[in-house]
């Protein structure tokens, strides 16, 4: 059968699972995208990605030969996405979907419930958003849609794209004020006389301001049509925020009542995350996994390379990168301090590192940091100062390595390795995240001979190669 866009895809799809279901009551459509070989595939009560031999009988299965001719976001969004919204997006210069955007907005847009996963920088920042912009009321004063982030740096690049999405003042659409940012460092009193006053149609937020508000009454869950968990992995790792956000996804709300999508560059484990998404109820049971370039988990476009270096000699090493990369744009990942060494009253080793290039690496002028030991307002200014553009070296903790999107950067550099696979992933997503550039961007790893095992390791997990450099 063939088809000339997504949104047909995806509507024919339906057609053919509401075709199956009255000769079995209990069919319950898993739809399987593979939008590059465009198969759909309807496995029965099935959360595993079929191999081919799985597809039985009572399946329907269907190839789809879709023209060449890819659709743009304004086709696929047509008649879900308030005008208003596409021009902006337009206007923006989103024209052409990502690999994400194409899989995704015909499911999102028909309100399954969905796991976004896809490779850091490919857009799934925009495909979340669309599928909000086209369900929220902007006449009515009610939290309608809620977005949640891991940091208040991610969560302020969220509101700033939403805003920008919303933002028509001159017209009858939604103002940009209709977007609350609830982030832990924020000004909880204003928030809460906003909530109060005129509750915003959209809130992004970072779990701990939350659940403050949701303790408190203050905002209340009942008119929300869709929830977004960001980085979603990286969330339900976290030992802190892991209660609050299952609270959040079965208590403050019921999945039966809202569309919930979670995203994330990785999703380890992903089927058996899919499996406890629908068995714990955070999502409905016909819930999507789009899962684009499952055989590629990192972008094509960053190279990765190891330098070799004695224990003591990582300052000296970083150094002479830099002296040959002569990088425009450049973020080094250090470790964060270590409880015992905060204890001794060492200085952290982001600090030492600043201090040692500020006096040894001429050439760069603005070397900035960003760490989760800053206060708020120092930690925005860090960021601000890097999105005004130009050439800027910044030495961050993991804190910029979830979501945060510089898409200047084309140099990154490991002054340590970080702890896993899922980490470096990334941490080196934080390059090339221009979607439909080629240019190259470079990912390097300062290592003792002893570290050289570990980097090995990432590869095989992540599937790509790493050179060594020799100076
Ligand atoms: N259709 C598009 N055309 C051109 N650029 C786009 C498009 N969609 C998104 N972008 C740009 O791509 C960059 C990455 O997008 P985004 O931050 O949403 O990535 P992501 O998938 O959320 O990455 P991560 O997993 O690292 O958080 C942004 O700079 C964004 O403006």
């Amino acid at each position: 059968m063939a088809c000339s866009s997504a949104t047909q895809l995806y509507s024919l799809s339906s057609t053919l699972s509401a075709k199956a279901r009255p000769q079995n009551p209990k069919f319950r459509p898993f739809l399987f995208i593979n939008y590059r070989n465009c198969n759909v595939r309807h496995i029965p009560n099935s959360i595993h990605r079929p191999s081919r031999a799985s597809v039985g009988s009572s399946c329907v299965s269907t190839a789809i030969d879709v023209a060449e001719k890819s659709p743009t976001i304004r086709e696929l969004c047509d008649g879900h996405v308030p005008d208003h919204i596409l021009r902006r997006v337009e206007e923006v210069g989103f024209v052409v979907p990502t690999d994400v955007q194409r899989q995704a907005l015909p499911v999102l847009l028909s309100g399954r419930d969905c796991i976004l996963h896809a490779q850091t920088g490919s857009g799934k920042t925009l495909a979340y958003l669309l599928s909000i912009f086209s369900v929220v009321n902007t006449q009515r004063s009610a939290v309608q849609a809620l977005i949640v982030v891991p940091t208040r740096e991610l969560g302020t690049q969220v509101t700033k794209v939403a805003r920008m999405l919303a933002a028509k003042p001159d017209e009858v659409g939604m103002e940009a004020g209709s977007v609350m940012a609830l982030l832990d460092g924020g000004m909880l009193g204003r928030q809460k006389s906003w909530l109060k006053s005129e509750p915003p149609t959209i809130v992004v937020a970072t779990l701990g301001s939350l659940c403050q508000m949701l303790e408190k009454k203050i905002l209340k869950l009942e008119s929300m049509q869709v929830l977004v968990i960001d980085e979603v992995d990286f969330m339900f790792n976290s030992s802190k925020q892991v209660s609050s956000l299952r609270k959040l996804l079965i208590s403050y709300s019921s999945c039966r009542n809202r569309q919930t999508i979670f995203a994330s560059a990785s999703i380890p484990q992903h089927r058996r995350f899919l499996y406890d998404c629908i068995q714990q109820k955070w999502t409905k049971a016909d819930a999507v996994h789009v899962h684009v370039n499952p055989v590629e988990p990192m972008p094509s476009r960053v190279h990765h390379k190891f330098m070799i270096c004695g224990k003591d000699e990582r300052h000296q090493t970083l150094l002479s990168l830099l002296k040959s990369d002569m990088p425009q744009s450049a973020i080094v990942f250090v470790s964060e301090q270590s409880e015992k060494s905060k204890k001794a009253g060492h200085a952290p080793p982001t600090t030492l590192l600043i201090e040692f290039l500020k006096t040894s690496y001429i050439g760069c002028s603005d070397i900035l940091l960003l760490e989760e030991d800053m206060n708020f307002n120092a930690r925005a200014a860090s960021l601000s100062e890097l999105r005004q553009g130009g050439s800027y070296l910044l030495v961050s903790t993991d804190l910029a390595a979830r979501g945060v999107d510089l898409p200047e950067t084309t140099h990154i550099y490991n002054f340590v390795l970080p702890k896993t696979a899922v980490d470096y992933l990334h941490r080196a997503g934080r390059a090339g995240r221009r979607p439909f550039s080629d240019n190259k961007c470079i990912v390097t790893s300062i290592l003792t001979s002893e570290e050289r095992f570990v980097l090995k390791k990432f590869e095989n997990e992540l599937m790509f190669e790493c050179a060594e450099v020799f100076l």
